[in-house]
């Protein structure tokens, strides 16, 4: 089976579900770091959850416009592999960030319309990678992870200086279309593998996963 599609599985509370998605064969496993989410976890559990994640899944704090002692109290406990920054970070942050904790870093980038794409060349030099993302309607409680897509025409295989990696509203049903549209070499999904509103689903995660690789 073709395994060229990175998976992310993200939005990860509990172990049996981290173990589920690296037994499916996702490469990131995302533990969101944000109070309002349905998804969100405590730096303990957090720390838990990534000692239980086997080698070959790579750990990826998620977090909304953090200030420096959350991210201090994160990453000083939790062994992580990659910071996701979710909120307004700016490319001047996303380096600070970057080289304060020696991680690599992936900006999110809403997408809602061709200008929002304007945005992606400032965050070359400054991000490792991007997560080109589906833009949250306005007045929506969530940054992210609201199982909302976007027009992939918009990103129909364009060339950006960054690695990148396509989310917003993909399911095991349209993911495969997803990377077929927009050439996506990894993808992200949480809302798409679960049976409730932060309640992740191991049948999903392997269908997810599954779909992505086929
Ligand atoms: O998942 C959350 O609760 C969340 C909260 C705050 C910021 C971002 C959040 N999630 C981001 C993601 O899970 C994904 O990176 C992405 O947005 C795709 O989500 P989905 O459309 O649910 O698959």
């Amino acid at each position: 089976m073709p395994r060229d599609v990175k998976v992310k599985i993200c939005g990860l509370t509990k172990p049996e579900h981290v173990h589920a998605a690296a037994d499916a064969g996702a490469v990131y496993g995302g533990f969101v770091f944000f109070a309002k989410s349905p998804r969100n976890v405590s730096v303990e559990l957090a720390r838990d959850l990534a000692l239980e994640a086997p080698v070959g899944l790579a750990k990826v704090a998620l977090v909304v416009d953090a200030d420096d002692a959350t991210l201090d109290a994160i990453l000083n406990h939790v062994p992580l592999d990659m910071l996701q920054l979710h909120g307004k970070e700016s490319p001047a942050r996303v380096a600070e960030l970057r080289a304060r904790y020696g991680l690599p870093v992936m900006k999110a980038i809403g997408i809602a319309e061709p200008a929002d794409l304007a945005q992606i060349d400032a965050y070359a030099g400054a991000a490792d990678q991007l997560l080109i993302d589906a833009k949250a309607p306005k007045g929506a409680a969530l940054p992210g992870g609201n199982g909302l897509s976007f027009d992939w025409r918009l990103v129909n295989r364009k060339y950006w200086p960054l690695p990148w990696m396509l989310a917003g509203g993909l399911t095991p049903d349209n993911v495969g279309l997803a990377v077929q549209m927009t050439g996506a070499r990894q993808v992200d999904v949480s809302s798409g593998v679960e049976s409730a509103p932060g309640v992740k689903d191991a049948a999903l995660i392997r269908a997810f996963v599954a779909a992505a690789h086929a």
